[in-house]
């Protein structure tokens, strides 16, 4: 049985990308199996848009072994490229064309012809509403419509896989909201998603989540595990002296995270008996601070999992 056959629509197992002497992907092992929503997440140059593109056949690892779809890249990328859309942050279709002339282009790179070109052309205009938009210049269009274009464009041939390299980073909430929905009526018809965000709110939405930090996997699983497993505490801390509060905390090496939210902080600490050692260190600052356990959320799982290093590594680079 191939990685196929089992549901694993990617599997990568070492996977690891050097640019010179930097180590932008390092040792990566992934699993996206059929038909889920695979959120990646990861801080600034963390290395998602690298393992994206290595995974869509587009750079070549310096190392590990990827499947995708069941063929080995980069020994087959040509095939799997047939088989999978793509779609990045940045708009990839051409401006000065109109919304059905960039359609119309991409069926015939995709080698769509004649009614099936055209049937298909019209699905996608109608169901990512596009009708009434179909002459205008796509360089005229809102963020928001120019990402449904993106979209449609990115699944007119139907791909079994779809790799979205943060689709989202230009829209306004709806516009999220509403792209999310496309992608999980996606996902109900058979389609597999990879998509990487900087969204909390849209990871959680995902089936399975990847956390990397430093070109390194340092979290996998559903975004439920993941806040049940998350080790140490999670605590709110009411006090008059919030400011100063924050500033002692934050020089404590057991606080992995603290974050004023309105008038209390929010803090993550990976000791289990947080709530006494915090109560203790925050009394000696304001005697009148009432702490209290809070569930934890999908942000403190990042911070949690990529605060070993202290910063991005865009700013450590
Ligand atoms: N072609 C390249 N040549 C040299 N370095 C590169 C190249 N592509 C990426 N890098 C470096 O590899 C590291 C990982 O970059 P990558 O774009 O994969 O991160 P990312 O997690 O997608 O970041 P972001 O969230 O900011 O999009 C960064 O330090 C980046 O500067």
């Amino acid at each position: 049985m191939n990685a196929h056959d089992n549901g694993a629509v990617i599997t990568a197992r070492g996977l690891t990308k050097r640019f010179g002497d930097l180590v932008a992907v390092d040792g990566l092992d992934l699993d996206v199996r059929r038909a889920e929503v695979h959120g990646f997440l990861g801080p600034n140059g963390s290395g998602k848009s690298t393992t994206i593109r290595m995974l869509c056949g587009l750079l070549a690892p310096s190392a590990g072994d990827i499947r995708v779809l069941g063929h080995p890249l980069p020994r087959d990328a040509e095939t799997v490229k047939r088989s999978i859309g793509y779609m990045t942050q940045k708009f990839s279709l051409y401006d000065d064309l109109s919304v059905h002339e960039n359609l119309e282009f991409l069926a015939a790179v995709h080698g769509l012809r004649g009614a099936q070109a055209r049937r298909r052309l019209d699905a996608m205009l109608e169901r990512y509403r596009l009708g009434d938009l179909r002459r205008q210049l796509a360089g005229t269009m809102s963020g928001g419509q120019k990402q449904r274009l993106a979209l449609a464009g990115a699944v007119m041939h139907e791909p079994e896989l779809l790799l979205l390299d943060e689709p989202t980073s230009a829209v306004d909430p709806q516009s999220r909201r509403d792209f999310w929905d496309a992608l999980f009526d996606l996902a109900e018809a058979g389609t597999t998603l990879l998509v990487s965000t900087h969204y909390m709110d849209e990871a959680e939405r995902c089936h399975r989540l990847a956390i990397l930090d430093h070109g390194r996997l340092v979290a996998d699983g559903s975004p439920q595990e993941l806040m049940a497993n998350l080790p140490g505490s999670t605590l709110q801390v009411q006090c008059a002296e919030t400011r100063r509060v924050q500033r002692a905390l934050a020089a404590e090496t057991h606080v992995l995270g603290v974050a004023q939210i309105g008038s209390s902080l929010r803090v993550l600490t990976d000791r289990r008996d947080g709530i006494d050692w915090l109560r203790e260190r925050v009394r000696a600052i304001d005697a009148s601070a009432l702490v209290e356990t809070v569930a934890a959320n999908l942000e403190d799982v990042f911070v949690a999992a990529t605060r070993a290093h202290g910063q991005s590594t865009e700013d450590a680079t």
